[in-house]
This record gives C-alpha cells, structure tokens and sequence, in this order.
C-alpha cells in the first residue's frame, strides 16, 4: 500500500526528513517515533504530496500512485477517497454549522457515491458503528462530540469512502488515557477486520507498542533505526531509541 524509496525532504537548503526505505502492506501497521522536529509530520505528509514548498526527491508509491510525479488530479483522488489523514484535532476541520451526518453525506456524494437518501444515511450508520459510535451522534454538530469521538468520526468518515490507508498524526496525544484505548482498539480493529493499512506518527512508545508491528525511528531528520516493534523496543540498538524507552514513564 505505501512503499517509499530514498525519500528526501528539503525546505531551503535544510533537509528535514531523510528516509531509505518505508513499506506499509495491507493490514499492516507502522509507526514513526522520534522526538518534536524529527521529521515525522513531513514524512507522513510526503506521501500525500502536502508538503508545500519543499523539495522532494525520491520515490513514493501509495495505493499504486507515484505521489512525487503523479497530476494534481490523482492526488486528490488519493487524499480524498483511498488514504484518509487522521490529525491531532479534527474537529478543527469540521464546519462548525453543519450536522456530522450531513458532513458525512456531503463528502460521500462529493467522492460520487451515487445513492438515494436512505441508502447514503444506512452507510453513514454502518460507518459509525464500525467505530463503535452511536449512529446518533451524526445528528450532533461539530462542538457537540469529544475530542475522541470526532477522531473516531474522522476514522468513519475515511471508511464510509472506502480507504484503504489510514495516515495518523499523533491521533491520541490530544485525549485522556481511556479515550486513547479506545482510538488504538478501533483501529486494530479496522486494520484486522477490513485489512487497512496503517501509519502511524506518534512520540508515544507506549501507544506505539501496543498497535505497531514495525517501527521506524527519527532523529533530527534521520532514520536511526528501523525493526519489527517488538524486537526494537526490547533491544533497542541505538542509543537514541535506548534514551525514547528511558525517558517513558
Ligand atoms: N513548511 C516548512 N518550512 C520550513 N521548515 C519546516 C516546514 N515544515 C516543517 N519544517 C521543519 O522540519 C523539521 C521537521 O518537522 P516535522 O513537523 O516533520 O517534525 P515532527 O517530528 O513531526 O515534530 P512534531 O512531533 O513536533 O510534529 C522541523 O525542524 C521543522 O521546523
């Protein structure tokens, strides 16, 4: 699903994100850890060719597209229906005004899900509830869900168009700890029921642990050191990896 080669990201004469080799297969889960600055967001942005202003070289395939040549159009069809971004905060992202099962219905048509009223609102539901929320709630307003359950809505929302990639930027540093689980469950859920692919971006070796089963490490722009999650997180080889684990509480 995603398989990266080389990848270099430069502002300027700054290189912030140096990465060899990344692959995400179907059902899988990954995750970058490194400290703030470490490159992280930009790697995970590059594959979505989001960032702006910066020079990038290398080669990046998701979902079959070559991201670093491909036209404007097959980006957006790969943003929009097949890989879905989860940030930090996205209610932020959510018009304040309208109805989250309208958002919902609005992006499904958007993406040209052709069907009648009933039958877009039955998806909306069933895209809910694969996120264990109440279908509900897709009466409510933006403002009117919790940090954790409008991650969730994002997470529904990508499923309702069909992703097949999840791209999470620290999704649970924003929430207390029981909402955290439950996030981390409803996406191993999704990457075991329906096979989706997940990359995940966080500081948190905690979370890290308990969902990934490979791991990239990041520092200063640089890979430090890359392994299966569990084998990296019991003998860590670097000494920055050893300082992450030191420093977990
Ligand atoms: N648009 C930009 N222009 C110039 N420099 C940038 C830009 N975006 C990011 N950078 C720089 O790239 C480096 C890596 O940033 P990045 O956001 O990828 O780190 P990160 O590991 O995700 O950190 P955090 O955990 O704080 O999000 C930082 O030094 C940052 O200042």
């Amino acid at each position: 699903m995603i398989e990266v080669r080389d990848l270099q990201v430069s502002y300027g004469e700054r290189t912030v994100a140096r990465v060899p080799e990344l692959d995400v297969r179907a059902g899988e889960c990954v995750a970058i850890v490194g400290e703030s600055g470490s490159g992280k967001s930009t790697t995970l942005l590059s594959l979505l060719g989001l960032t702006e202003g910066a020079r990038v070289s290398g080669s990046v395939r998701v979902c079959g597209v070559d991201v670093l040549r491909a036209p404007e159009r097959r980006l957006r069809e790969l943003r929009g229906a097949r890989v879905a971004l989860v940030m930090q905060s996205p209610q932020a992202a959510l018009n304040p005004t309208t109805r989250l099962g309208v958002l919902m219905r609005r992006a499904l048509r958007l993406h040209g899900v052709a069907a009648g009223e009933r039958a877009l609102a039955a998806v909306c539901a069933r895209a809910a509830e694969a996120v264990m929320l109440d279908p509900a709630i897709l009466r409510r307003y933006p403002h009117e869900i919790s940090g954790g359950q409008a991650q969730r809505f994002a997470i529904a929302l990508a499923i309702a168009l069909g992703a097949q990639v999840i791209l999470a930027d620290e999704p649970t540093s924003a929430l207390d700890v029981t909402v955290q689980a439950e996030v981390v469950g409803v996406l191993r859920r999704l990457r075991e029921e329906r096979g989706l692919a997940l990359l995940l971006v966080s500081h948190d070796l905690a979370l890290v642990s308990t969902i990934a089963d490979r791991v990239l490490v990041m520092r200063e722009g640089e890979v430090v050191e890359a392994g299966p999650a569990a084998e990296v997180l019991a003998r860590p080889s670097h000494p920055y990896t050893r300082e992450l684990l030191e420093a977990l509480p």
